[in-house]
């Protein structure tokens, strides 16, 4: 069996006297979009801190691609991790573009006195993260409004602006904290199939989600937190049928939830047909960073 790109084992997190996280482990597979549900307080957000460097755990480990991650942000970021928060992040005085390059700026290798004196390579590097960051602007589909504020911009339009960032950041994983909370249900339609585009690009996705229709039409596989402890797990049509998962999370009768589901899935295909003429993100084949002089 091939590696996974992302994999926590056994991670646990005890603030106090509180064990917000027991023994969670969890499998990411390359190309893959797993949703992570829970009941307020479950330890959703606490987990994707332990995956990101922000909380150390108290025991378990973190790894990409086999190799335990250091327990430092930025160097998680670096490593191939980004993320988005549940309560949005930009720089709102700054504008669209630049908050972008933010994330375009953790792949450029300048020195210190490229950046004091803007010699050549280190304006070749800026042009092309410029370019980059347009690109991917435009990918998720905020065309035209790079010199915009950020904090000018719609909620759904911030949050889009967000998973630009961290996309910026060129990232083999994308954790992504309530995407779609506050969105109306169109916002949210169009963050699902922006994930679904990104999922094609080959970054592989884990999204915290309380909107359990959202979550099942969407990702490959499913881990129900509940009380700090992973309740079960498996396949959108497994994690909605168990029991557990009815009497603990969703509280609803299954052929409800499948009612609503198979409606999502329904219209996922019918913008599959069209997603097919839609703004396909280059893949970065040059992995030499930007502005690094030969
Ligand atoms: N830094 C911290 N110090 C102390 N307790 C914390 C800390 N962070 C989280 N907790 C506690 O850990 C538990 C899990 O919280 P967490 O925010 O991870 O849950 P969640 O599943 O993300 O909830 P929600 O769906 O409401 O965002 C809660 O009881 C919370 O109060």
């Amino acid at each position: 069996m091939s590696t996974p790109v992302l994999e926590a084992r056994d991670v646990s997190m005890v603030f106090g006297g509180l064990k917000a996280l027991q023994n969670v482990s969890l499998k990411l597979d390359e190309g893959k979009v797993v949703g992570l549900i829970g009941p307020n307080g479950a330890g959703k957000t606490t987990f994707f801190n332990c995956l990101t460097g922000l909380y150390t755990p108290t025991t378990g480990s973190v790894l990409l691609k086999g190799d335990v991650l250091p327990g430092d942000p930025a160097k998680v970021t670096t490593a191939g991790v980004a993320r988005t928060f549940q309560n949005i992040r930009l720089f709102p005085s700054m504008t669209v573009l630049e908050n972008v390059m933010v994330g375009r700026h953790v792949r450029m290798k300048q020195g210190p006195l490229a950046s004091i004196f803007h010699g050549p390579g280190y304006q070749k590097g800026e042009r092309a993260a410029r370019e980059r960051s347009a690109e991917l602007l435009e990918f998720v589909n905020l065309p035209g409004i790079e010199e915009e504020l950020a904090r000018n911009l719609p909620y759904g339009d911030q949050r889009r602006l967000e998973i630009a960032r961290a996309l910026a950041t060129d990232p083999a994983v994308l954790l992504l904290d309530e995407p779609t909370a506050g969105m109306n249900p169109q916002e949210t339609e169009a963050t699902r199939q922006l994930i679904l585009a990104i999922r094609e690009t080959g970054v592989s996705v884990v999204v915290i989600e309380h909107d359990i229709k959202f979550i099942f039409s969407l990702c490959d596989s499913v881990s129900v937190l509940v009380q700090g402890q992973l309740l079960v797990e498996g396949s959108p049509e497994v994690v909605r049928r168990d029991p557990r998962v009815i009497e603990a999370y969703l509280g609803k009768p299954p052929d409800e939830v499948e009612a609503e589901v198979q409606a999502m899935v329904e219209e996922t295909r019918q913008h599959g047909d069209a997603a097919e003429s839609t703004t396909v993100l280059p893949v970065v084949t040059d992995p030499k960073p930007e502005g690094e002089q030969a």
